[in-house]
C-alpha cells in the first residue's frame, strides 16, 4: 500500500509548531540546520588545509613538492565539490524497516556524502549504493523502505515535505495524519524553464535510475520518446560513473557528444552542478582538433552520401590514388643538372611503401629514401664521382633540401594532411571519379561530393577528416624514436610517483594514481586537466562516451566516435522516431551491429516529463503518420492550456505573427518562448520579429523569444512553442514529418500552430478543437 502526504506549512519564527505536521517540519528544519553546519565546518577545515599546503615550503626536495601537489589537488577538488552543493544540499530521506519491532535506520540523501565528527553518516551521496532505494522503491517493491520523504528546501530552509508511505503499520500515529500532497516530481516539472537544464537528483524516477546505475562496461542504448529524460538521465549517469569508477574514468575522462553548440550550452551546467570536471562536451563538428565545423551540408543528398559507410572505402582508394608511379619516371633540377629516376624505380619504391601496410605518411620516409638514393646515384653518375655509403648519406640529405627534388618525391608519395586530401579529392572530378568508382558509388552520388577547393568544412566533413587522419597517419619516424625514449622516462617517473603515493598514504584511495601524478610533472601539458588534454588530442582513448541525439549520427560519424572509445563503454541516447538527418539511423541495430556485433543492451524510457498530455496527443497523431510502429511516451502531466491553431491570411504572416507571439510571451511571463519554423521562412521572420534572437546565436537560450528551425530546436524545451508553417516544415526535407514531431514536443506548457493554407491533415485535432 502507498500513501502520499504532503505538507507546505512553515514552522513559526521560533520553530514552534501547532500540529503534528508543523512539528515534523520544525524537526526536519533542525536536522537540516545540523547538516549545513557540518558542511560549513568541513568547508572551513578544507580551506584551512589548502592554505596550509600552499603556505608550507616543505623540505624543498622533489618528493616534498610532489607530496604537496597531491594534497593540494585532493583538497581543491574537495573544496570545489563542497562549494557546488550549497543549493539543495539535502533533498530526501528514507526510513528503513526495522527488525523485530525495532525502529529501522533513517538515512538522509543529498548531493554529497557527509559524516559528523564521530564519522557517523549525516548525509548519503545520491550516487552511493545506500541511496538507491530512494530512487527505486515502489509500492510493489518497497526495497525494505517504510517511507520515502522528499524535502523541499530553499536557502537552507525546509519549505515542505512530501511523503510516500510503503508500510503504514511501520509509521508512527502522528505521521499517518496529513493531506495527500503533490509529488515532488510534479512540483519540479511545473517550474518555469530558465533556458538551461538543471539537475534532477531529487526526483530521479525508477526507470531513469536503471539507466543511471547501469554497469560501466559495454554499450547501453537508451531509447525513449521526447521528454522522457534521456538527456538528463545520461548526464546523471556520467556523474554516477565518475563517482563509482573514479580511478579509471578520472584518468581517461568521459566524452559527451551533443548535436550542436546551443544544445551543449543548454546542458553545460548540469555536470558542474553534479560536481564533475573530467568530462569533455563536444559536438560532432568539433571532434577533429583544429576544425570547428558548425555548418550543415546544404544538400541532403550530399549529407547522406558523406555519411555512408562506403566513404571509408572511397577514402582508402583516394589515398592509394595519391601513391603513384609515373611511367616516364620523375625529374628534378639541381645545380644546372637534370636528375632522373626511371618509372621502374618509382614503381618499386611505391610498392615497397604499400607493402609496409602502415599509414600513408608514416610510410613516406621509406619511399623517399629509395627515391633519394636513385637521385643521388644519378647525380654521382653525371659527375663521374664514386659513391660510398658515407657519400650517399650526405648526398641524400643535401638533395632532400632541394625544392625541385621534394616536388618530384611528392609526385610519387606526397606527405598529406587530411584537409589536403579531401580538398584535392572533392575539387578534382577525375580523382574523385576513380576513388568513387572503386568504392561502388553511383555517378549521381559522385556528383553530390564535388565542390570547389576552399569551401568551408561542414559537420558531415568532420568524420571524413578523421577517417583521412587514420589512413594518413603521420611521418612519425623521428617521433617514434623520441617516444621510445619518453616511454622509458615515463616508466621511471611512474615508479617514482608510486613510491611517493605509498609514502604519503594516498595510494589506492582513488584521488590520484601514479600515472596522473607522473604526468603532472612532465612538460609541456603539466597541470592540464584530463578534459583539457583529451579535447586537444585526436587519438585520446576515453574511458566512456555518451552520445546524445544519437539517432542523427551517420555511419561515418559512428566510426569517428567509436575510434575514441576502444573499450566500447558507451551510453547511446536517442529516439529513432526523431531522426531528421538523411544519413541518420532507422534502427539501433542498423547503426550499432556493424561495430558492436549485437553486443549492446537497451533500456527504454516511457514517461514524458516535459509535454502535457493535451500537447502530446497532437504529437502522437504526427508520430502515427511518420513512425506508426513507435509508441508515443505517456505524459506525466495533463491539464493546462489546450493547444491551438491560428490561421493567418496567405502572405500576411509578417503582420499577423507578432501579436500571436506577443500574447504567448505575455502568457508565460518570465518563461521562455520559441518560434519554430522552416529554414525558408527565417528571412520573413527576421523582419516580423526584430527583437527575437535567431538560430545558433550564443544568447539564444537567454532570450525571451528564440527563433529556431526544428533541427536547431532538437533536445531543447520552452514554456511556449509557436510552430510556424507546419506544412512548410513537412515539405522542407524528406524527414519533414519527424521534424514537425520534434517541433511540437519542445513545449512544456503551451503550443500554438500558425498556418496560412489549410492545416496539414495530420494536425486535424487542432482544427477540431477550434
Ligand atoms: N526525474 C525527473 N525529475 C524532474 N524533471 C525531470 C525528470 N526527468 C526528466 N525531467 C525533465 O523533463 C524534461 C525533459 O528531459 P530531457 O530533455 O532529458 O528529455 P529527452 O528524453 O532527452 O527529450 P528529447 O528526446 O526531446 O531531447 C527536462 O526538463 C528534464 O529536466
Amino acid at each position: 500500500m502507498e500513501l502520499r502526504q504532503g505538507s507546505d506549512v512553515s514552522p513559526g519564527p521560533d520553530g514552534s509548531a501547532a500540529d503534528p505536521r508543523s512539528a515534523e517540519l520544525a524537526a526536519e528544519q533542525e536536522r537540516l540546520r545540523l547538516r549545513y553546519a557540518r558542511l560549513d565546518e568541513v568547508r572551513a577545515e578544507t580551506e584551512r588545509a589548502l592554505r596550509a599546503t600552499f603556505g608550507s615550503h616543505g623540505t624543498g626536495t622533489r618528493q616534498a613538492a610532489v607530496e604537496r601537489e597531491v594534497r593540494a589537488d585532493e583538497l581543491a577538488r574537495r573544496l570545489s565539490q563542497l562549494s557546488g552543493v550549497e543549493r539543495g544540499l539535502c533533498f530526501g530521506r528514507i526510513d528503513l524497516a526495522g527488525a523485530d519491532g525495532e525502529a529501522g535506520e533513517t538515512y538522509y540523501i543529498g548531493r554529497i556524502g557527509l559524516r559528523d565528527a564521530d564519522h557517523e553518516p549525516l548525509l548519503v551521496d545520491w550516487r552511493a549504493p545506500a541511496a538507491a532505494p530512494f530512487y527505486t522503491a515502489t509500492p510493489a517493491r518497497p526495497r525494505n523502505l517504510v517511507r520515502r520523504r522528499h524535502l523541499h528546501t530553499r536557502d537552507r530552509r525546509v519549505l515542505g515535505l512530501d511523503d510516500e508511505v510503503f508500510d503504514l503499520d511501520g509509521l508512527a500515529e502522528s505521521d499517518r495524519r496529513g493531506l495527500v500532497g503533490e509529488g515532488a516530481l510534479l512540483a519540479a516539472l511545473r517550474r518555469e524553464r530558465t533556458g538551461r537544464m538543471g539537475d534532477v537528483v531529487a526526483t530521479i524516477q525508477a526507470e531513469q535510475d536503471r539507466v543511471i546505475r547501469s554497469e560501466l562496461p559495454g554499450a547501453l542504448v537508451v531509447q525513449g520518446g521526447p521528454g522522457t529524460g534521456k538527456t538528463v538521465a545520461a548526464l546523471h549517469r556520467a556523474a554516477y560513473l565518475l563517482y563509482t569508477h573514479r580511478r579509471v574514468l578520472a584518468r581517461r575522462g568521459v566524452l559527451v557528444v551533443g548535436p550542436n553548440t546551443t544544445f551543449l550550452r543548454y546542458i553545460g551546467q548540469v555536470l558542474p552542478s553534479l560536481g564533475e570536471t573530467d568530462v569533455v562536451l563536444s559536438t560532432l563538428g568539433e571532434l577533429f582538433p583544429g576544425v570547428a565545423a558548425t555548418r550543415d551540408e546544404p544538400d541532403p543528398e550530399t549529407a547522406r552520401v558523406k555519411g555512408d559507410a562506403r566513404m571509408a572505402d572511397l577514402l582508402r582508394h583516394a589515398v592509394r590514388g595519391r601513391q603513384r608511379a609515373p611511367r616516364r619516371g620523375i625529374t628534378a633540377h639541381v645545380d644546372d643538372m637534370t636528375l632522373h629516376v626511371p618509372g621502374e624505380v618509382c614503381r618499386r619504391a611505391r610498392d615497397r611503401g604499400r607493402a609496409l601496410r602502415r599509414p600513408h605518411n608514416a610510410a613516406h620516409r621509406t619511399v623517399a629514401a629509395e627515391l633519394l638514393t636513385a637521385f643521388a646515384r644519378d647525380q654521382a653518375r653525371q659527375l663521374s664521382r664514386p659513391l660510398d655509403d658515407e657519400d650517399l648519406r650526405y648526398a641524400r640529405a643535401a638533395l632532400r633540401q632541394e625544392e625541385s627534388v621534394r616536388a618530384a618525391l611528392a609526385e610519387v608519395w606526397p606527405l598529406l594532411t587530411p584537409q589536403q586530401l579531401l580538398t584535392d579529392l572533392f575539387a578534382d572530378p577525375g580523382r574523385l571519379h576513380r576513388a568513387a568508382r572503386s568504392a561502388g558509388l553511383s555517378r549521381e552520388e559522385e556528383r553530390a561530393l564535388l565542390r570547389p577547393a576552399g569551401a568551408e568544412w561542414t559537420v558531415a566533413d568532420v568524420p571524413l577528416l578523421d577517417e583521412a587522419a587514420e589512413l594518413l597517419g603521420e611521418d612519425d619516424s623521428a617521433a617514434r624514436a623520441a617516444a621510445r625514449a619518453a616511454e622509458r622516462l615515463r616508466r621511471a617517473e611512474e615508479r617514482y610517483a608510486q613510491g611517493v603515493l605509498e609514502i604519503t598514504g594516498l595510494a589506492g584511495r582513488g584521488f590520484l594514481d601514479a600515472a596522473i601524478l607522473a604526468g603532472r610533472h612532465r612538460a609541456p601539458e603539466a597541470h592540464l586537466t584530463t578534459a583539457e588534454r583529451a579535447a586537444a588530442d585526436r587519438t585520446w582513448a576515453y574511458g566512456h562516451a555518451i552520445v546524445d541525439e544519437a539517432q542523427e549520427l551517420s555511419a561515418m560519424a559512428w566510426r569517428t566516435v567509436l575510434r575514441r572509445v576502444p573499450t566500447r563503454s558507451l551510453t547511446v541516447v536517442g529516439d529513432i522516431a526523431q531522426t531528421s538527418s538523411p544519413a541518420g539511423a532507422r534502427s539501433w541495430a542498423q547503426v550499432l551491429d556493424p561495430h558492436l556485433g549485437g553486443r549492446w543492451r537497451e533500456e527504454r524510457l516511457t514517461v514524458n516529463y516535459r509535454t502535457p498530455a493535451e500537447i502530446m496527443a497532437v504529437a502522437a497523431d504526427v508520430l502515427a503518420e511518420v513512425a506508426p510502429d513507435v509508441e508515443p511516451p505517456e505524459s506525466v502531466r495533463d491539464g493546462g492550456t489546450p493547444p491551438r491553431a491560428v490561421r493567418v491570411v496567405e502572405g500576411a504572416l509578417a503582420a499577423e505573427l507578432p501579436p500571436v507571439v506577443a500574447a504567448e510571451s505575455a502568457a508565460v511571463g518570465t518563461g521562455r518562448l520559441a518560434v519554430i519554423a522552416p529554414a525558408a521562412r527565417l528571412g520573413e521572420l527576421r523582419r516580423a520579429l526584430p527583437d527575437a534572437v535567431f538560430g545558433a546565436a550564443s544568447d539564444v537560450l537567454d532570450s525571451p523569444v528564440a527563433v529556431l528551425t526544428p533541427v536547431q530546436a532538437k533536445g531543447l524545451e520552452f514554456d511556449a512553442v509557436v510552430v510556424v508553417d507546419p506544412a512548410g516544415i513537412v515539405a522542407a526535407a524528406p524527414q519533414g514529418g519527424r521534424d514537425l514531431y520534434v517541433a511540437i514536443t519542445r513545449a512544456t506548457r503551451r503550443l500554438t500552430v500558425v498556418h496560412e493554407g489549410p492545416l496539414p491533415p495530420v494536425l486535424k485535432r487542432l482544427a477540431d478543437a477550434d
